[in-house]
């Protein structure tokens, strides 16, 4: 069982984030993580240019999605990637796939929901099944989930412009939990419309 985990990162934080996740995933057992990143070289006038990591996720039984909030979404690189997928919208090619997402911002609250949010959309555009995180804010015993959001990690850079301990905590929960779901069964769900005509 495979987990992609396909993040954009320019300072190196959502790189790490990437990095928990992914050791989160290695924690269950016959999980194998696949971290891949995308670097703007691979974008050509606008277009995300990269066949070969998107058949690397096509492999995978889930996929993690992990952008840095850039201006309230998420970073252009990573708006690239998500419409080079277009085609497998169109084969139905991820449906069925668990998803789950990760982001991080300068500020606690820097609208890092409304990139989770797009990540979200996107999965489902893709007829994925979102994991959001299960860990209350404020009431987890370790300190996880510090900023509470429950759709996915939202963390926030430290001042040093590192990754806060409890993020990296959190983001190595998520790939557990992710990797969790999603050996109870790749659900694979047939693209053809078997319910019309039984009404
Ligand atoms: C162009 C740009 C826009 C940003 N916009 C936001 C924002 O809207 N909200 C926020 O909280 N942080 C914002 N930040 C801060 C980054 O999200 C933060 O530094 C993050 O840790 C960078 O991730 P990276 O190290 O993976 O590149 C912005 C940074 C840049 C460079």
């Amino acid at each position: 069982m495979k987990i992609g985990v396909v993040y954009y990162s320019a300072t190196g934080t959502t790189a790490t984030l990437a990095q928990a996740v992914a050791a989160g995933v290695r924690t269950i057992q016959g999980a194998a993580a696949v971290p891949l990143e995308i670097m703007g070289t691979d974008i050509e006038e606008g277009r995300y240019k990269n066949e070969q990591l998107l058949q690397q996720l096509d492999a995978c039984n889930g996929i993690v999605f992990g952008s840095p909030t850039f201006m309230g979404s998420v970073a252009a690189p990573f708006k690239a990637f998500m419409d080079a997928t277009s085609e497998r919208y169109g084969t139905r090619a991820w449906a069925g796939k668990v998803a789950a997402g990760f982001t991080i911002g300068g500020s606690p609250s820097g609208d890092q929901l409304n990139t989770l949010q797009t990540l979200n959309v996107f999965a489902c555009q893709h007829g994925m099944l979102w994991v959001g995180l299960d860990l209350p804010g404020g009431w987890d015993a370790h300190g996880r989930n510090r900023l509470g959001a429950l759709s996915g990690l939202v963390a926030q850079q430290t001042e040093d412009g590192k990754v806060h301990h409890l993020d990296r905590l959190t983001a190595m929960y998520l790939g557990e939990r992710v990797a969790r779901i999603g050996a109870v069964g790749a659900i694979r769900q047939d693209s053809s419309p078997q319910c019309i005509g039984q009404a």
